[in-house]
């Protein structure tokens, strides 16, 4: 029997698992991820993440990331803000700014003094390559906008790579969006063969949008924040959102605030929570 200490956390709802496998030999491919998600007869969360030594100059930590199905992928913004609170929690580091490798690409947490965190989520990538999705023939790479068909409708969405792959699409309302079909749907859409993050956006102004996401792996979360900063990216890029200036993206669990201008890294800022500390035999 392998004992395990963890923490509960949570950014804006969407909540996590966080063990520190610097400390256990922990193997994320023979642990019982899913079972441990399940919300009635496990310890329920929407993401496992996992703090790793590197051996890469000028990074202090490795950053792995598992969803509540049990997928290992590239990015998680709400369990970016957390892992930093964690790191300095656990004692892992004494810095208030930690770099951080995921398995796509170095992102930058930062512990405000208010409480709140800071981090850079480096930049978007719009190449069909970089999430990945299937190019059709009548269409350019880096597009503002594609049409993806789902049965007898079709979406206009931005198709962006935030590490992890993102669809949005505009609604005029996110309280009637067709989140949990349609994000259903499209989230195992056969144009993206590793499936996809799923985003419902409301433009209310320059600065203020109102957000739902059915994310990859876990269904509808009640924030994502690497969905949040896939938002922004698409609305500034449509001429709907204010470049280069905060945009506060009001999510089920709450808000955040994103900057994004062409060409710049993604800043995202919003709370980080540790719940409780547990311990699980397995
Ligand atoms: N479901 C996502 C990972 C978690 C992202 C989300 N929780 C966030 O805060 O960015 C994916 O499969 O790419």
């Amino acid at each position: 029997m392998n004992k395990l200490t963890f923490s509960k956390m949570h950014g804006l709802g969407n909540d996590f698992m966080v063990i520190d496998g610097t400390r256990h030999n922990f193997d994320p491919h023979t642990a019982p991820i899913a079972a441990w998600a399940d919300r009635h007869t496990g310890i329920g969360f929407d993401q496992l993440l996992l703090v790793e030594h590197t051996d890469k100059a000028d990074v202090d930590f490795r950053y792995r990331i598992f969803n509540a199905d049990g997928s290992e992928v590239q990015q998680c913004g709400n369990g970016a803000r957390c892992f930093v609170k964690f790191v300095a929690e656990q004692g892992l580091s004494d810095k208030h700014e930690i770099i951080v490798e995921t398995a796509k690409g170095i992102i930058k947490p930062r512990l405000n003094d208010d409480g709140l965190v800071t981090v850079n989520m480096g930049q978007p990538r719009f190449q069909p390559e970089d999430l990945p999705f299937i190019l059709r023939s009548n269409e350019q790479a880096g597009q503002l906008t594609y049409i993806v068909v789902q049965d007898l409708d079709s979406a206009e969405m931005s198709l962006l790579s935030m590490g992890n792959p993102h669809a949005v699409m505009l609604v005029g309302d996110v309280e009637t969006a067709p989140v949990a079909d349609w994000g259903a749907a499209l989230q195992k859409h056969p144009r993206f063969p590793e499936r996809v993050n799923v985003g419902f956006m409301e433009v209310l102004d320059k600065h203020n949008i109102k957000l739902r996401v059915y994310e990859r792996g876990a269904g509808e979360t009640q924030a994502c924040g690497t969905g949040a900063c896939a938002a922004v990216v698409s609305g500034v890029r449509l001429g709907l959102l204010a470049a280069g200036e905060p945009v506060r993206v009001q999510l089920r669990g709450g808000d955040l605030h994103i900057i994004w201008s062409e060409g710049e890294d993604v800043m995202m800022t919003g709370a980080a929570v540790k719940v409780f500390d547990g311990e699980i035999a397995y």
